[in-house]
């Protein structure tokens, strides 16, 4: 029997949360999450940090690739996403993801514990896996980084914008500064088509409240960067509009790891795991690649 005078607690969609994964948040939000299991016994995990506006349901590509390698891959939607509550893509302060994310993470280390972890972020979800790793530096085995957000795009964060944001976030905090481009996300005509219809993904205006909140973001990534330490593939598209390459140098340039890659695509957009066929199998051809070199891998099938 319901309480009461509480109804059902609902997703966004309508959707009973009875009815759907998911863990409750430390401010009591219905955070839905996702679970792929490998046929095999497993040997590691991996934690999937979507971005901006997006939802983890679009990843399972990735994900198959990785229970194929016997990994048990994990992720849900961050407050203000997807099928989670809270309002579209708004946070009070951005450290609410890293905290959710570490409240998953815990929660899976204790059902699987002793397996080697692993994260693996997008854009807004790289920064947010970056911080994460940062506030849990023994936590992973390594991180993969899918052209994340470390810089501000240098056109809509010049100095005055960011003053201007910080001034407007304390007169008119929901005002919009405009959507994410979808033609900016991919050079993938059908993958831009699946995310401009997909129903899960939020197509309304970036607040200023959440602009500040990004560069927030960046400024903590920043300050995080000199004592990063964990094994790191990291990708990138040279002309890649939402987040600017050059933070994927200045990664580079400035982490500890002793192990750090990173891959540059010539020509590509944001989204590298739904850009063009040879890019994206590239893509996923290396992430298999390392993560069989960092699990001691059996013979993978590129050895010479
Ligand atoms: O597959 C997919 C679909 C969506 C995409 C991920 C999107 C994502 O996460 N972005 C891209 C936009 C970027 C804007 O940044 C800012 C804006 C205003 C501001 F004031 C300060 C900043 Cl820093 C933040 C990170 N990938």
């Amino acid at each position: 029997m319901m309480p009461e005078g509480s109804a059902p607690a609902v997703s966004p969609q309508g959707v009973l949360y009875a009815e759907l994964t998911h863990y409750i948040n430390a401010d009591g939000q219905h955070i839905f999450s996702r679970y792929w299991k490998p046929s095999g016994s497993p040997r590691a995990l991996m934690f999937i940090v979507h971005g901006a506006g997006e939802h983890c349901c679009r990843y399972d590509d990735l994900a198959q690739i990785l229970t194929a390698l016997n990994f048990v891959v994990f992720s849900h939607d961050h407050v203000g996403h997807g099928q989670s509550e809270g309002e579209r893509m708004t946070v009070p302060d951005f450290h609410i993801f890293v905290r959710d994310v570490i409240q998953h993470l815990d929660l899976m280390k204790k059902q699987y514990p002793g397996l080697p972890l692993f994260m693996c972020g997008h854009s807004m979800g790289g920064a947010i896996a970056i911080l994460t790793a940062d506030e849990r530096p023994d936590d992973f085995s390594g991180l993969i980084l899918i052209s994340p957000l470390v810089l501000p795009n240098p056109q809509s964060a010049t100095s005055f914008k960011v003053f201007a944001a910080k001034m407007l976030n304390y007169v008119l905090p929901n005002l919009s500064l405009g959507s994410i481009d979808p033609n900016f996300v991919s050079r993938n005509k059908k993958e831009v088509e699946a995310y401009t219809s997909d129903p899960l993904v939020y197509h309304g205006g970036m607040k200023v409240s959440f602009g500040v909140q990004l560069l927030n973001a960046t400024s903590r990534v920043e300050k995080a960067l000199p004592h990063f330490k964990v094994p790191l593939l990291l990708f990138h598209g040279t002309l890649d509009k939402l987040c600017d390459i050059r933070g994927s140098h200045v990664m580079m340039d400035t982490i500890q790891s002793e192990e750090k890659t990173l891959k540059v695509y010539e020509g590509a957009f944001h989204a590298l795991h739904k850009e063009l066929p040879e890019v994206t199998s590239n893509v996923f051809q290396e992430i298999e690649g390392w993560l069989q070199q960092r699990l001691g891998g059996t013979g993978s099938s590129n050895m010479v």
